[in-house]
């Protein structure tokens, strides 16, 4: 059992599943099937990212065409401030986003579907975070869009953030053609295309 929310740019969601305490500690399901997010065999991949310092920002990034992923993200250890921008173009919500504090502690969920591009601000050291997504990582099919763009007006809470070389050389989601396109008849209401974005 889990509380399933939508969020303020759908279909994100937020999810916080269950736990059963006793004198040892808890019980979680993390992920079921039937709670609708993605029909049964849907995800693909599990990742698992260590992140050393509070302050460290990874994203923000999706993958298109075939390989569009989508995200269900937790942490196991720390805490970070997990963030979903819609760049489906034509959407009523491009370049909104949603922001989610997802913390070891209560082991609250965020679902990121297709069409989003994401990223994580870590909110302490050592933190691990851990994801299901449903297409196998494709470096070929990989973009990004920069952490601080300030037309989606993000608010990490960092100002000096750790980061890769390559999110650093990010561009402005205003400088790509996103794959995405905005299409209600579509799932996630995305239609993913098959070339890059730059
Ligand atoms: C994402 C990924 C990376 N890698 C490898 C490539 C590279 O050598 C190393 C580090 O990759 P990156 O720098 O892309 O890792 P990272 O910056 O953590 O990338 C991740 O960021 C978050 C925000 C997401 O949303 C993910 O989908 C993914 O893009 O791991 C895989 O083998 N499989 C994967 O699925």
């Amino acid at each position: 059992m889990a509380e399933i929310a939508q969020t303020a740019v759908p279909p994100v969601r937020r999810v916080v599943p269950r736990r059963f305490g006793d004198e040892r500690g808890f019980f979680s399901e993390t992920w079921r099937a039937d709670w609708g997010l993605l029909e049964a065999g849907a995800f693909v991949q599990d990742n698992h990212a260590w992140s050393a310092e509070a302050g460290t920002i990874r994203g923000l990034h999706f993958q298109f065409g075939p390989s569009a992923q989508a995200k269900l993200l937790r942490v196991v250890t720390g805490a970070i401030l997990d963030v979903a921008v819609d760049i489906r173009r034509g959407s009523p919500t491009f370049g909104r986003h949603v922001a989610a504090k997802l913390t070891a502690e209560g082991g609250e969920q965020l679902f990121v579907p297709h069409g989003f591009a994401h990223g994580y601000a870590t909110l302490t050291p050592d933190a691990h975070v851990l994801y299901k997504v449903d297409a196998p990582y494709d470096p070929k099919r990989e973009g990004a869009v920069r952490w601080d763009d300030p037309a989606i007006g993000i608010d990490w809470g960092v100002t000096d953030p750790v980061l890769s070389d390559k999110d650093r050389a990010a561009p402005l989601l205003q400088d790509i053609d996103t794959p995405f396109v905005f299409d209600e008849g579509a799932p996630y209401s995305c239609r993913s295309l098959d070339r890059p974005a730059a």
